[in-house]
């Protein structure tokens, strides 16, 4: 993992809201999600960018997110506010800032000279071009302190003119290059936004596929998604105790120099050892967290 990712940190629920609506960044200081982003860019209307601007500034200064990452979504750097939000941004206090419609390098390469040696950087990926130059898009990500791929969903199926049904199907190829683009980086993956609302069975079944295609957590719009969220990608019984088997059994005197044993009927090799370590590294933060 590059030195600009943190190590293990639950990542599980990344909730988005308005940057000019102080009732939900109040909220938020209370919400169980593991990340706030507070938006400057679509959820905020175009007569309102510099009092959200503002805003999102003043709830970074004032602190009170606790143990939650705080990232700043700001507006692309082609558009008429980008650059003064990333000069605000410039002076630190959020965790991370997070590019919309990353489609290239360059992109990155400007943002970072605009922010200085500030925040780490979160990219989405919601064009065809940014999804086209991933590859060079995580090779320079240690020169520009990226840190996540994060997946607009909404835009993608914008621009490539796709209908995803509740398999999204018409995403998955897309998908899969995200997270295999984020592992090749050592980056961190989010998975896009559901934009259902009152349906908790629909949230955790599209949790459950991110889980499954690799991400490390969801992308959230709404509190109700954050205890899907939560649940889903936090490491479920079965899965610390199979971890602990795991690395209990590697631990044994006899097999101090094997590659590959048995443990219940199956085979088990030190790759998953390296797995099982996470899985538990992963289940100690939460537990610290709650
Ligand atoms: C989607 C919403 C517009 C729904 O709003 P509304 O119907 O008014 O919500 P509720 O009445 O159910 O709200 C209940 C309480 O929860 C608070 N709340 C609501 N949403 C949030 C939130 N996101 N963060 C924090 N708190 C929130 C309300 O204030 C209520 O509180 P209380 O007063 O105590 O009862 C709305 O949820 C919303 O605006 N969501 C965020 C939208 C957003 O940020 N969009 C941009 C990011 S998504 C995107 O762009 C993805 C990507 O780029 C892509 O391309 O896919
Ligand atoms: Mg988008």
């Amino acid at each position: 993992m590059p030195d600009h990712v943190s190590p293990i940190r639950p990542r599980r629920s990344a909730l988005y809201m308005p940057a000019s609506n102080p009732r939900a960044v109040q909220k938020a200081r209370e919400l169980s999600c593991d990340v706030v982003i507070l938006d400057l860019e679509d959820a905020v209307a175009p007569e309102q960018k510099v009092a959200a601007r503002v805003a999102a500034m003043e709830a970074v200064r004032a602190g009170g997110f606790g143990q939650r990452e705080l990232v700043v979504r700001a507006n692309a750097l082609d558009t008429e506010w980008g650059a003064d939000d990333l000069a605000a941004l410039r002076g630190g206090g959020a965790d991370a800032v997070l590019l919309p419609k990353v489609s290239a390098i360059d992109t990155l390469h400007a943002a970072r000279e605009a922010l200085g040696d500030g925040p780490a950087l979160w990219a989405m990926v919601e064009t065809a071009r940014g999804v086209v130059n991933l590859p060079d898009i995580v090779d320079a990500a240690r020169e520009v302190g990226l840190a996540a791929l994060v997946v607009g969903t909404n835009d993608l199926a914008k621009e490539l003119r796709c209908r995803p049904g509740s398999d999204r199907a018409p995403l998955l190829p897309i998908l899969t290059q995200i997270v295999l683009a984020a592992r090749m980086a050592g980056l961190i993956a989010l998975d896009g936004v559901i934009n259902v609302l009152d349906d908790e069975e629909r949230i955790a079944a599209e949790c459950a596929q991110g889980l499954e295609w690799g991400f490390d957590g969801k992308t959230l719009i709404h509190p109700a998604q954050i205890a899907p969220a939560n649940r889903v990608f936090s490491p479920a019984a079965e899965e610390i105790g199979w971890a602990e088997k795991i690395v209990h059994a590697f631990e044994q005197p006899d097999h101090a120099n094997r590659g590959a044993i048995r443990i219940d009927g199956k085979m088990v090799e030190r790759l998953h050892l390296d797995g099982a370590r996470r899985t538990l590294a992963l289940h100690q933060a939460i537990q610290a967290r709650q």
